[in-house]
């Protein structure tokens, strides 16, 4: 039996081959921005409350209209067939059963329709994407989208240029291994690799404008860390904000994003989520006390996939969902919404 999201680490990177481990786990440059989301964790702390005579909690709260059973998502990561031959339509799978989002990436390796079809109709799929140079090719995926059912689009805004992640030069990964491709891409033109996503370097507030009239679904914006950019995104019309720095795989010595989370989360009335470092119920708890209405997962699901497939995304969901029950316990908290920002603190080393 595995003890915690850290234990499924250290199973996938026995499991993997190198370059896909590497990948998963890589960050850009010096990776100071992927240790900084986790390490930041650490110098938060937790006031506790007690007495209030709770014996039960609801870890359930709603998303852009959608029910969720935990306050934990799939954030999007791509090409998980390199963790699991089953791919998306596993971890899709294990997303419905455990009752929550997951917002498959753009650059996934199994269709969306595909995925949506696996995870079946209790499955509450978003898909991310990014916008793409030629807008002929967004507009399809927008339509790709919404023939599968998807009930958001997440627009990933951190991205105008391709992180630099040496692991991944080192390792001479710079596409998929032959049989895999971005089902997403599929007959746009392209050779169906990794190259074929492109970065929009121009990306502007005028893109999410062109996005938003394309089409009716409502528009969540990921990879957003200032105050500013997020009342500007309010003013654009997105229903709701991913804090991230996608997993310091893009900006290093970017803030880690719990340390932002406050600032962006007060400023807006829209749903704000955050992702990066999230490995225990414990954060999960101090991101909810510091604004969060939920938070993302991206590499504890690649970790539980490329161990044990499906199964090891469930166990690696139901894992966290003990630990924030029982952090909602000992904190003195009945439900999600009950998390003040009373209890949390920087912790004085
Ligand atoms: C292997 C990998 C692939 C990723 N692919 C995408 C992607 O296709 N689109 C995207 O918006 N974010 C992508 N991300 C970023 C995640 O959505 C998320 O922001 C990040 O993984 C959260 O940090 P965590 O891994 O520490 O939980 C990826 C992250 C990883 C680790
Ligand atoms: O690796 C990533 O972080 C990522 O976002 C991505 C996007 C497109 C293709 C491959 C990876």
């Amino acid at each position: 039996m595995r003890l915690s999201v850290r234990e499924f680490e250290a199973l996938a990177r026995d499991r993997l081959p190198r370059y896909a481990y590497d990948f998963f786990a890589g960050g850009a440059d010096d990776e100071v921005t992927l240790r900084a989301n986790e390490n930041a964790f650490t110098r938060l702390s937790l006031v506790p409350r007690v007495l209030r005579g709770h014996r039960e909690r609801d870890l359930g709260t709603t998303l852009l209209g959608a029910r969720i059973a935990v306050p934990v998502v799939l954030s999007p990561t791509a090409f998980h067939r390199l963790a699991h031959p089953e791919g998306e339509r596993a971890t899709a799978r294990a997303a419905a059963a455990a009752g929550t989002v997951m917002i498959a990436s753009m650059a996934s390796t199994v269709p969306v329709g595909d995925i949506a079809k696996a995870g079946g109709d209790d499955l509450v799929l978003w898909l991310q994407i990014y916008v793409q140079p030629d807008a002929r090719i967004t507009r399809e995926l927008v339509g790709r989208a919404e023939d599968a059912g998807c009930r958001a689009l997440v627009v990933t805004v951190d991205s105008p240029v391709f992180g630099r992640r040496e692991r991944d030069h080192r390792n001479g990964f710079h596409d998929l291994p032959p049989g895999m491709y971005c089902e997403n891409m599929r007959d746009l033109g392209g050779q169906r690799g990794v190259r074929d996503i492109e970065m929009v370097a121009g990306l502007s507030w005028d893109h999410v404008d062109e996005l938003a009239a394309m089409t009716g679904l409502p528009i969540v914006l990921k990879g957003l860390m200032h105050p500013a950019d997020a009342v500007t995104a309010v003013a654009h019309g997105v229903s709701g904000l991913v804090v991230s720095n996608h997993g310091g795989r893009q900006l290093d010595t970017a803030a880690a994003t719990i340390d932002v989370l406050a600032g962006v989360a007060s400023a807006v009335g829209v749903p704000v989520l955050v992702d990066g470092g999230i490995r225990r119920g414990t954060d999960v708890v101090k991101a909810l006390a510091l604004g969060a209405a939920a938070v993302g997962i991206g590499r504890p699901v690649l970790w539980g996939l490329a161990a044990r497939g499906g199964e090891g995304v469930s166990e690696v969901l139901a894992l966290l969902r003990e630990e924030i029950d029982r952090a909602l316990a000992l904190t003195g908290c009945a439900s999600v919404h009950e998390v003040t920002s009373d209890l949390v603190r920087e912790a004085r080393c």
